[in-house]
């Protein structure tokens, strides 16, 4: 099961937490960016194929020290279909290196839309007789507003190829109480969306106790994300907000039960612009970025136990 492999992963590496491909023309160091507008010109190819070599650099130094990526798919779209290629070619490289990928696209829609989008991250495609698979994700991140007819597609998706999704449930942004703090009936809407995801995925549990439906609970609500721990102990939980948000390990610790199972906290700009704060030229970035995932590990580590 998709969620097994993550916690097993994890537990290898000791590590409960994933790196975030969130490239952005302003992370990227010069000398990278420098050469393809030197082949390329001042162009989106450009920039793709340097967003390919920083994720490339970052993915060869990463591997052994997390579990799992995280690409941002607002990123890639940026570049148009070069950005996508280079979207394709990120999940190829990170998966061909063990690392477990999930795609950070948020979507939904109504049902035959939701299973388009399922079959493009999560499955395949017939084209005449050849079933086609284009992106090949381990999991993707999915907005629940449209309710479970707009879920289930996925979901079947999941189980018929073995894969999992992140439903956003509470989310780490300033604003995100406006409508997820709001009481609907007897219950706060973000529980609401963490009950259903529970429900939705529970004929789905897998060997380590957790659905094949996960949920998004942000770092910087850590009473919230304590709660929801207690009340979804079926759910895995995606944790970002740490770091550049202002997260703290303090914050995450109770995203975990008593054995250490059950999330994986994200970090992005932390780690891909750690070369940023050495000083240096960039040419560093990789040892930096590094070194900004291991003091992660151990920061997070810190207050939890993985058994
Ligand atoms: O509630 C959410 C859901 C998703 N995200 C995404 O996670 C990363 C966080 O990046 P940092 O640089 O570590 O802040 C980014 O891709 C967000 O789109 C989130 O932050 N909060």
């Amino acid at each position: 099961m998709s969620i097994d492999r993550l916690q097993s992963l994890i537990r290898t590496r000791r590590n409960p937490t994933v790196a975030g491909l969130d490239p952005r023309v302003e992370y990227i160091p010069p000398h990278i960016l420098k050469k393809h507008i030197e082949e390329k010109g001042e162009t989106l190819e450009a920039a793709a194929d340097a967003f390919f070599e920083f994720n490339r650099g970052l993915i060869d130094v990463l591997w052994d020290v997390v579990p799992a990526v995280k690409p941002q798919l607002a990123c890639y779209e940026l570049l148009g279909p070069p950005g996508m290629e280079t979207f394709k070619k990120t999940v190829d490289y990170a998966r061909a290196a063990g690392l477990y990928v999930i795609a950070d696209g948020k979507r939904n829609d109504i049902g035959s839309t939701a299973e388009a989008y399922s079959q493009a991250f999560l499955g395949s495609v017939r084209v005449g007789g050849t079933e086609l698979t284009p992106f090949g994700c381990d999991a993707l991140t999915v907005n629940a507003y449209l309710g479970s007819d707009g879920v289930k597609p996925f979901i079947r998706t999941c189980q018929e190829r073995d894969k999992a999704i992140f439903v956003l449930v509470k989310t780490s942004n300033p604003s995100s109480g406006e409508l997820q703090d709001m009481i609907a009936g007897d219950r706060v809407v973000y529980k609401v969306v963490g009950d259903l995801a529970e429900r939705l995925g529970k004929d789905t549990v897998g060997e380590y106790g957790y659905t094949c439906v996960g949920a998004v609970v942000g770092a910087t609500y850590p009473s919230d994300l304590r709660e929801l721990r207690r009340r979804l102990d079926k759910t895995f939980f995606l944790v970002p907000g740490y770091g550049a948000q202002g997260g703290s390990a303090e914050d995450v610790r109770h995203a975990f039960n008593r054995f250490g199972h059950g999330a994986v906290i994200n970090s992005s700009r932390a780690i891909l612009c750690a070369w940023q704060k050495t000083g240096k030229n960039g040419k560093d970035y990789t040892d930096a970025a590094r070194e900004a995932a291991v003091t992660m590990k151990n920061d997070i580590k810190s207050v939890m136990t993985i058994v």
